[in-house]
């Protein structure tokens, strides 16, 4: 055990596992989070790592690397071999190994193949048996998601590794219980030896839930809000029970943003930077980049929407939505998408460029660059989400002086305070629909256009708001200081 007592503090190492880990690979804002929270656990006196797999991204190739372990695993009947590869110089304030598998893990996607389940089971199989190695053993593994879901029960139940990682203590966030990873039965021989009687512990509706298998087994589960936490017992795509039965566990933890990477004063990301008080000026000036980029109109209010274009981002509802507020409200305000996801909303959303030229365009795919600009040279980003279990786009809107239009939900609900309450910066709409979507921006048109002085009063204080990691922080570390044990 690696805990040094100090006066005031016991440092803890803490490994986090994860399938995403921003700048190294991101989907979405799982990568971001795990990016940015180690950072701030090292910043707070601990000592806190990463490992992931080694996909084959630009940053693999950008950054040196030094090999640190070899090792190998049974997948079933086939062996494996695999190596753990550590960046050298530390510039992510954090350790970042990567688990490379030839044939698994060497792909430049993250997901969307054919073998993610036995891709994301070889990857946990390393790092179980990785970690077992150690000379000593981490205080925590953190687990995020369900691509690591499974780490909980081999830790504890898994004859290989039960005797090395057994009393090691577990936490799983979910950062979205919509994916699951679930599997047939039929894979069970995948998974490494174990006592058979336990299969509950995997089982979840006669499929092997990764996502499930983690809520039982982990010694804590934490989601990224309170209120999603809550949301989960009555929705959570049939693990509602489960949630139910096992709250006593689970707690919300509101995600913090990496105030580094998204700082309006220095992001390299952006036409022009600014700061609360040139915040006026220097998103015009990003709105013109913008404009000039889109064939968009610089004087209108711009509504951005960046994100996954799926169901639960209620994607589906913009085409319709955006059609009708252009139509409802003669061209007043400029829509511009940022996304890829269902190739169906993909395809209209790219039908309409045409149809509402000069109104709205979109660029569909993913562009880290493009996002930041949108973040600041919008007036107003939309999320009208199904389900949204924190949501950082919100989190980023508001640093960069851009109003959040929301759906009541989730993190967003958290986070999110409608202009028309006491002390309020956003918008907020009950349903996920395409009524409210319309109404909301009449909401922000009317505000942008008529309620000029409210407006830049909600801007200025929206961007002090404090979200930064540091509370998030401190509240991860007092859920591992419940778990160690007592001296
Ligand atoms: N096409 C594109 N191009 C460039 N950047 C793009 C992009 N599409 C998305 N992004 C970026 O990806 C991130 C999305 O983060 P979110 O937290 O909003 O959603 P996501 O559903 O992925 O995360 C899940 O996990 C996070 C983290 O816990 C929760 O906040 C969230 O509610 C949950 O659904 C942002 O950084 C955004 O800018």
């Amino acid at each position: 055990m690696l805990t040094l007592v100090t006066e005031e503090i016991s440092i803890m190492e803490i490994i986090h596992v994860s399938a995403e880990c921003y700048p190294m690979a991101k989907a979405g804002g799982l990568g971001d989070v795990v990016g940015a929270l180690p950072k701030y656990q090292n910043e707070l006196g601990h000592v806190a790592k990463v490992v992931m797999p080694m996909y084959r991204t630009k940053f693999l190739y950008q950054n040196e690397w030094e090999l640190v372990h070899e090792g190998g695993q049974a997948l079933g009947s086939e062996w494996f071999k695999y190596s753990v590869i550590k960046e050298k110089t530390n510039k992510l304030g954090f350790d970042l190994y990567l688990v490379d598998i030839n044939g698994k893990l060497d792909r430049e996607r993250i997901y969307g193949y054919e073998d993610d389940t036995e891709r994301f089971i070889a990857f946990q199989l390393a790092v179980c048996d990785w970690i077992g190695r150690w000379q000593h053993r981490p205080d925590v593994i953190h687990c995020h998601d369900h691509h690591t879901g499974l780490i909980p029960f081999m830790a504890r139940h898994a004859y290989a590794f039960r005797y090395q990682l057994g009393n090691v203590p577990t936490v799983f966030t979910i950062h979205n219980g919509e994916y699951q990873g679930q599997f047939g039965w039929d894979k069970y021989y995948y998974l490494p030896a174990y006592d058979t009687w336990n299969w509950g512990l995997l089982d979840w509706n006669d499929a092997i839930n990764p996502m499930a298998s983690a809520i039982k087994c982990a010694w804590k589960v934490t989601t990224v809000s309170p209120s999603y936490m809550d949301e989960l017992k009555h929705s959570a795509n049939g693990l509602q029970n489960l949630f139910e039965y096992e709250k006593g566990k689970c707690q919300g933890i509101i995600n913090g943003i990496d105030t580094e990477v998204w700082n309006p004063q220095t992001d390299g990301f952006i036409a022009k930077n600014y700061d609360t008080e040139a915040v006026t000026p220097g998103k015009e000036k990003n709105k013109k980049e913008l404009a000039a980029q889109f064939g968009l109109d610089p004087e209108k209010p711009l509504i951005t929407f960046i994100g996954r274009l799926v169901g639960e981002k209620a994607a589906d509802l913009l085409p319709d939505a955006i059609s009708q507020s252009i139509y409802q409200y003669q061209g007043k305000a400029n829509f511009l998408i940022l996304g890829s996801g269902e190739p169906e909303i993909e395809h209209q959303l790219d039908a309409m460029k045409n149809r509402f030229k000069g109104y709205f365009n979109a660029y569909i795919g993913y562009n880290e660059g493009l996002s930041h600009l949108l973040y600041a040279g919008s007036d107003f980003l939309l999320m009208p989400s199904r389900v949204e279990p924190c949501g950082l786009n919100q989190l980023y809107a508001l640093r960069y002086g851009t109003v959040p239009v929301v759906r009541n939900i989730g993190g967003l609900k958290d986070t999110v305070v409608d202009f028309g309450d006491q002390g309020g910066f956003g918008i907020k709409m009950e349903q996920s629909s395409v009524g409210d979507i319309a109404y909301s921006v009449g909401r922000a048109i009317d505000l942008y256009s008529n309620k000029r002085d409210l407006y830049a009063a909600m801007r200025g204080r929206m961007m002090t708001i404090d979200h930064g990691w540091d509370m998030s922080a401190k509240q991860y570390l007092q859920v591992y200081e419940s778990l160690q044990p007592k001296q």
